[in-house]
């Protein structure tokens, strides 16, 4: 190697080499990443015909501690930590994430490539026994009274008990199927889960109830898969945002400004969700609640798609404003 050059400047991905792609190991995570790939082998022809792609497992500890919200134990960043550390050690040249699990600052070194085209973003109802019939028009409708509710996100919690403040909310965790099993088991009336994990496992049929984006703001990010790689990487970035979804790109980059700019912590509810209009602009909704549901404060702005970053930070510090300090202590 020429003295001066590192390794990331060196063309690498022509070919020679195989590719190391990091991935969680949870059959989400895994199908997302073979996803991915699908698409590259498609859409990406130089990185097709390096043909060879290393799947890496990285356990995280946000996949290991299991009893407790995440909010409690350092916040979504425990999904991704081991994942940029493998990346910036060079054990992997790309990571595959859920972009709702990433936290809005990156570590110095990794960027977001791209980001891949949205599955639905909704949230979804999971119904055990005990239930009602669901009905579309109104989404709690076959709740029971007072029936317990499995969930570990704020988020859902706080939108559930403020329409509905009878219910329960109850710590449930684990990947998409333990959830599945313990709703089936009798231990939760309900649960709560993104309709896009749902679909991505073939598990659609699962969702009694499909809620509404206005009704249950869904996370920042959720439904996109999001790459990241290391910053010096010029060749694999350029590579890679030739596969950047454009409408992903945009409201994904609304969605994480709204959430940057409250800068809540992973206790505070926080939901942001943004669409194209018809015409081409940017509709963005933002939530801010307490976790009972007792304060929430929800409100949308429309712009144009190539202020995206703007009409976040705008809507992130507008709720900021009119919401009680100590949410964001
Ligand atoms: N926090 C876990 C997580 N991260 C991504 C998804 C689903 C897929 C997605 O939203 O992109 C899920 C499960 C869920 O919230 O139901």
């Amino acid at each position: 190697m020429p003295s001066g050059q590192t390794q990331a400047e060196i063309p690498r991905h022509g070919g020679l080499l195989p590719l190391r792609v990091g991935t969680r190991g949870s059959p989400l995570a895994l199908w997302q990443t073979r996803h991915f790939l699908s698409i590259i082998g498609v859409l990406c022809p130089v990185l097709r015909a390096a043909q060879a792609f290393e799947e890496h497992v990285i356990a995280t500890s946000g996949d290991q501690i299991l009893d407790r919200r995440l909010a409690d134990i350092g916040g979504k960043g425990l999904f991704a930590k081991e994942i940029h550390e493998a990346l910036l050690d060079r054990r992997v040249d790309f990571a595959v994430h859920s972009l709702k699990d990433l936290e809005t600052e990156l570590p110095p070194g990794i960027v977001l490539a791209c980001t891949l085209k949205r599955e639905d973003a909704r949230d979804a109802i999971i119904l055990g026994q005990g239930c009602g019939a669901p009905d579309p028009a109104d989404p709690y409708g076959c709740l029971p009274a007072g029936a317990v509710i499995g969930t570990a996100s704020v988020r859902r919690q706080s939108q559930i008990l403020a329409a509905r403040p009878d219910l329960r909310c109850a710590m449930i965790r684990g990947n998409v199927q333990t959830r599945l099993g313990r709703v089936r088991g009798g231990e939760f009336a309900a649960s709560l889960l993104a309709l896009a994990g749902l679909k991505r496992l073939g598990l659609e049929a699962e969702a009694a109830v499909v809620i509404d984006p206005e009704a249950m703001v869904p996370a920042a990010g959720q439904g996109i898969v999001g790459i990241t790689v290391r910053a010096a990487d010029e060749e694999l970035r350029e590579l890679l945002s030739a596969i950047e979804d454009r409408t992903a790109a945009a409201v994904s980059r609304a969605e994480r400004a709204f959430l940057g700019a409250l800068d809540g912590s992973c206790r505070t509810p926080i939901g942001g969700h943004a669409r194209l209009l018809p015409d081409g602009s940017l509709h963005l909704t933002g939530l801010v609640a307490r976790p009972d549901g007792s304060f929430l404060l929800k409100r949308s702005l429309t712009g144009p798609a190539t202020d995206a970053v703007r009409l976040g930070a705008e809507l992130g510090d507008s709720l900021r404003a009119d919401s009680p300090a100590d949410l964001f202590a």
